[in-house]
């Protein structure tokens, strides 16, 4: 048994019982960075799924949170949680919040981790307001460098916002935004990893097409993105400005940066960011209208 860190002792959270309704990889994800940073006991998380059984025995097994054995055990559980964590995908949301209709009481925290559902919409699912708080998240919780985007119901009392704040600190960075935001927040962080790996992987086959071996064309590619990253963090000038420091007049990097351009790199992730945030508009709209139809 691992001890508990002073943050989950002094934020109260490890004699708390979560409960992720949708047990996928996001799920995952914040399970495994609570965990690795002694939040809470993993006897106080419970996983729960619509069918896949054996998912929910392997994380019970890799984690030693609690996986129902049975429907009874699963609502149980949800009864039971004070926190429940809305996890599964947005087309499964409708169905599964209405399941929680006679399970949530006004103590019940809600935290959603789905991309595009409003508040409004969970309050309508439930047929009544609750304190909820939604975010956005990304998979990165997992080795605590995540980034989640926050805001609140109108219900969600001070000290509720303190525990969805250490939850999702103790995996990474938070950001709090007006809800319509958030939107915007799944284009750039919440689904930014992987336009990160999309860079990756491109320039992991650039090198091997060029002659690298595998392993090298991936070292190499990963400690450039880590310094990246770690250089706008330790110096915080601005990107473009790291940028010019690289590119010298007529040399490599102007070469290669000329080259992007003629692709409309810069355009093209602006309109990328874009179209991920009306996505996650257009996902919320979905399903606000299952809630009322
Ligand atoms: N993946 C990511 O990078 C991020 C995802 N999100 C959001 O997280 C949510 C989950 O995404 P992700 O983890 O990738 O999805 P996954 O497909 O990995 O997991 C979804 C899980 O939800 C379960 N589920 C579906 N319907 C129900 C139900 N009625 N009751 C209980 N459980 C159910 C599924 O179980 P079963 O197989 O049994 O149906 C499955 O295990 C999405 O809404 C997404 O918008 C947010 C930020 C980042
Ligand atoms: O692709 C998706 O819809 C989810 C939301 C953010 C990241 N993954």
């Amino acid at each position: 048994m691992t001890l508990l860190s002073s943050s989950g002792v002094q934020s109260g959270i490890g004699s708390l019982q979560l409960s992720f309704f949708g047990a996928g990889s996001m799920a995952e994800a914040i399970v495994r960075g609570i965990l690795d940073r002694g939040l809470i006991e993993p006897d106080h998380i419970s996983v729960i799924n619509r069918q896949n059984s054996a998912r929910l025995e392997e994380l019970a097994q890799r984690y030693g949170v609690q996986a129902p054995p049975d429907e009874e055990a699963k609502l149980a559980m949800l009864r039971h949680a004070d926190v429940i964590f809305l996890a599964m995908k947005p087309k499964d949301a409708a169905a599964a919040i209405k399941q929680l209709r006679q399970l949530v009481t006004a103590d019940t925290l809600i935290v959603s981790v789905i991309a595009g559902l409003s508040i409004r919409t969970i309050e309508t699912l439930l047929e009544q307001p609750m304190a909820i708080v939604r975010t956005m998240p990304n998979t990165s919780s997992t080795i605590g460098l995540g980034a989640t985007g926050i805001s609140f119901s109108e219900s969600v009392t001070t000290e509720q916002r303190k525990l969805a704040e250490t939850i999702f600190q103790a995996v990474g960075l938070t950001s709090i935004v007006e809800e319509p935001l958030l939107d915007v927040v799944t284009g750039v962080s919440g689904s930014g990893p992987a336009y990160v790996y999309y860079l990756m992987e491109g320039m992991i086959t650039a090198g091997r097409q060029l002659g690298l071996t595998e392993e090298a064309a991936r070292e190499l590619t990963v400690q450039t993105v880590l310094g990246a990253a770690h250089m706008v963090q330790a110096t915080n000038e601005n990107p473009a400005d790291l940028r010019r420091k690289v590119t010298s007049p007529n040399g490599t990097t102007q070469a290669a940066i000329e080259t992007l351009d003629e692709h409309n790199f810069s355009q093209a992730i602006v309109h990328a960011i874009d179209r991920a945030a009306k996505r996650a508009a257009e996902l919320g709209a979905d399903i606000e209208r299952n809630a009322t139809s």
